[in-house]
């Protein structure tokens, strides 16, 4: 399997505030990376970082090198919008715009010069199989997403992201505001997607990352303190403080 993420030497400052320091880190094709540690250690900054949404934070800097396929997102040609549509994001809260099931997931591709309309039609299809979505939905495309439950929101923004056809997927904690049975459709649907996917996790939960991830990094105070395989982090950690930290010592 071969890396399509190259993390060297990468720090990031908010002002003088270092919140990333060193990070080094080689994430493969078509896993599922959890990123896991305390509050403030860093996580969401990193994941910010691989498509560069930190930049729009006022005062942020970096040093260091994020590859993907071979290209460093931060050199100076690299074009944002391309970035941002190969690399798709996910947040804590669910945010369906304020348009209909259809809208929300063709607004991506008008964007990109797609506007027949058996083609999008094609998209919306795909994308909410895909996002395990569609049998649910598919009776009201022209209602509005803010009627789906949370759940059901969530679904609809992954199919969103999956209709700009990334490479690289994003989720910035995508459970933490699901029921415990959406939570479960939501593993389920990631762990659908790494067959086609690269998709980076950043989750508190650390059963969900046991479940849902191959490679999970811990952070603390801005570092990556330990980097391996899943069920070898979690079973037998090299380090104390990752053992500190998931027999539940702190954090
Ligand atoms: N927009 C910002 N401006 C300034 N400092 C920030 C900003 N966002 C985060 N930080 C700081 O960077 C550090 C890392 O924060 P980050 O949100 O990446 O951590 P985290 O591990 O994702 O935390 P949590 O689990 O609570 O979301 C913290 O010290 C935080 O205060």
């Amino acid at each position: 399997m071969s890396d399509k993420i190259k993390v060297e030497s990468f720090n990031l400052f908010y002002g003088d505030n270092q919140a990333l320091k060193d990070i080094g880190l080689n994430l493969e094709e078509k896993k599922v990376t959890a990123l896991i540690g305390p509050s403030g250690c860093g996580k969401s900054t990193f994941l910010r970082s691989i498509n560069r949404m930190n930049d729009m934070i006022p005062g942020v800097s970096t040093t260091g090198i994020i590859e993907i396929d071979g290209k460093n997102v931060y050199r100076e040609e690299q074009d944002l919008v391309q970035l941002r549509k190969n690399v798709g994001m996910v947040f804590q809260q669910p945010n369906p715009f304020p348009l209909s099931i259809y809208d929300n997931i063709t607004y991506g591709p008008r964007i990109h010069g797609i506007t027949k309309r058996e083609e999008l039609d094609m998209i919306v299809e795909r994308t909410l199989v895909q996002a395990n979505l569609w049998d649910e939905v598919k009776d009201r495309l022209q209602s509005s997403a803010l009627g789906l439950s949370g759940g059901q929101q969530q679904r609809l923004v992954i199919a969103r992201v999956l209709a700009i056809q990334p490479d690289v997927i994003l989720m910035d904690e995508p459970a933490s505001a699901l029921d415990p049975i959406s939570t479960e459709r939501l593993e389920d649907l990631i762990t659908q997607l790494k067959n086609d996917y690269t998709i980076v996790i950043v989750t508190h939960n650390m059963q969900q990352a046991a479940r849902v991830s191959d490679m999970t990094a811990f952070f603390l105070n801005g570092e990556i303190i330990e980097y391996s395989m899943t069920s070898q982090l979690f079973t037998s950690p090299k380090d104390s403080r990752t053992e500190d930290y998931i027999s539940g010592r702190f954090g």
